[in-house]
């Protein structure tokens, strides 16, 4: 049986700040990077492949932390794995010394979903199949196995997930087929970046509309007078039966997202994410109270930057938010984006995952396919987010069709790379696009 004998890192930068793709009220210029990670075994051919996404500086710490995990990685049988997926888990998640630099978020968890993901991609090629299928073959029990439920037994504990998940059986193999058909729905982004023209926005959102989108999602929060003009455009093209949706990044006092958001009300936004911090849970209540997101108002939605479950669980269970915005690599990989799975489903809220930047598109088509099949059982009131950008360098880029995520074929998570991507991308910090020496320009607020 396969045994992992290597682990090889490759710090990858996309140079998309030249072209202010990707670019928000927060992150005027991002370069979209990952921190690659490749797997080796003793099998020839097969290999487990994984990143992480970050934008630029700061890859090469993500790096230097998935190759800290390589002891925990190194030398193990896949059979292992396999046999008792929770448990690998809590080992490459509980070594003591590592997880003081965590303990679950910052770079150390970023390198986790990086890595724990390398071995999911291993595990579904190993046994030939996508990894939203090789879940979807599951029993809940494997399923419920393969979560660490430390920390949210106040929230679910294994007896209730088992119960849950058996229940969310009935109807999957019809699931399955209606994934095959149609697809899993999707949202694009690809027009809403903050950096983009007025003319960009509304070329680039009426071209997603031919293509068959029903939901756009636009950057805001620089700027209110931009934003009303933006959303007026944006709304326009829609048309009034379209959804759109709007996005801060994180730059709003928790009392200046509800004055803000009331001023671009007008243009029916169906949810503003990320109004504020990321770790501010009673923050997004009292905006979630105020916008009467509950009764009829604009919803709430967060969870890109949303460190680990046990956060998810405070936003869950604390009526912080209407949507769970799940990362695949922000939090530690599929394990424990099984767990936010499960807390959603028990709390009946949607799960519509971030995506975009490089790999995070190819990642999330199973993640939602694994949500309809196992956990929620239905698309309905669900979007993942999609954004036109770098699937190119993927042996297995997704598939859009009509508005939606059309599921991966090949064995595995998606997310294995190009060899030439791989060797083109590779950072070098002399090659002037790639080397970040603009930096961050912002002025320090005490001047
Ligand atoms: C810097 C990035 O492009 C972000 O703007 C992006 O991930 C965004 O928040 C999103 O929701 O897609
Ligand atoms: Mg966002």
């Amino acid at each position: 049986m396969t045994k992992i004998i290597g682990l090889k890192t490759i710090d990858l930068r996309f140079p998309t700040s030249q072209s202010l793709d990707g670019s928000d009220a927060m992150n005027p210029d991002p370069d979209y990077s990952a921190a690659y990670v490749v797997l080796e075994t003793d099998t020839p051919g097969l290999e487990g492949h994984g990143l992480t996404f970050t934008i630029g500086r700061g890859n090469e710490i993500c790096v230097a932390a998935i190759e800290a995990m390589r002891h925990l990685v190194v030398g193990i049988d896949l059979a292992t794995v396999i046999a008792n997926p929770g448990t690998f888990w809590r080992h490459v998640t509980g070594d003591s010394q590592l997880r003081w630099i965590g303990p679950d978020k910052g770079a150390i968890h970023l390198a986790t979903g990086a890595v724990v993901n390398a071995v999911w991609d291993l595990w579904a090629k190993s046994v030939g199949k996508p990894v939203w299928r090789l879940v979807a073959d599951m029993t809940p029990k494997q399923i419920v196995e393969a979560i660490d439920f430390r920390y949210i037994t106040d929230c679910i504990t294994p007896v209730e997930a088992l119960a849950l998940l058996t229940r969310a059986q009935v109807g999957k193999a019809e699931r399955i087929e209606t994934l095959e058909a149609k697809g899993y729905p999707c949202y694009t982004t690809s027009a809403g970046w903050l950096g983009y023209s007025d003319d960009k926005l509304r070329r680039l959102a009426t071209e997603a509309v031919e293509e068959g989108f029903t939901h756009l999602k636009l950057k805001v929060g620089a700027n209110l007078e931009d934003d009303i003009r933006r959303v007026t455009i944006a709304r326009e093209v829609l048309g009034p039966d379209r959804t759109l949706m709007i996005d801060a990044n994180q730059v709003w006092e928790v009392e200046q997202a509800i004055d803000w958001v009331r001023e671009i009300a007008f243009a029916r936004p169906w949810f503003i994410e990320e109004p504020t911090s990321p770790d501010d849970v009673l923050g997004h209540a009292r905006i979630r109270a105020s916008l009467g997101s509950a009764s009829g108002g604009i919803k709430v939605a967060t969870g890109e930057m949303c460190q680990n479950r046990i956060l998810f669980k405070q936003f869950i269970m604390g009526g912080a938010i209407d949507v769970v915005q799940i990362d695949s690599c922000r939090l530690g990989g599929v394990n424990e984006i099984l767990a936010v799975l499960l807390m959603a489903a028990k709390y009946k809220l949607p799960v519509c995952p971030h995506a975009g930047g490089v790999g995070l598109c190819e990642y999330v088509q199973h993640l939602s396919m694994i949500d309809y099949i196992c956990f929620s059982g239905t698309t309905s009131g669900r979007v993942v987010e999609y954004v036109d950008h770098l699937h190119e360098h993927f042996i297995e880029p997704c598939v859009i069709k009509g508005g939606a995520y059309m599921p991966p074929r090949l064995p595995g998570f998606s997310i294995e790379m190009k060899p030439e991507s791989l060797r083109d991308y590779a950072f070098n910090p002399g090659r002037e696009d790639q080397s970040g020496a603009k930096g961050h320009t912002a002025l320090p607020v005490f001047q």
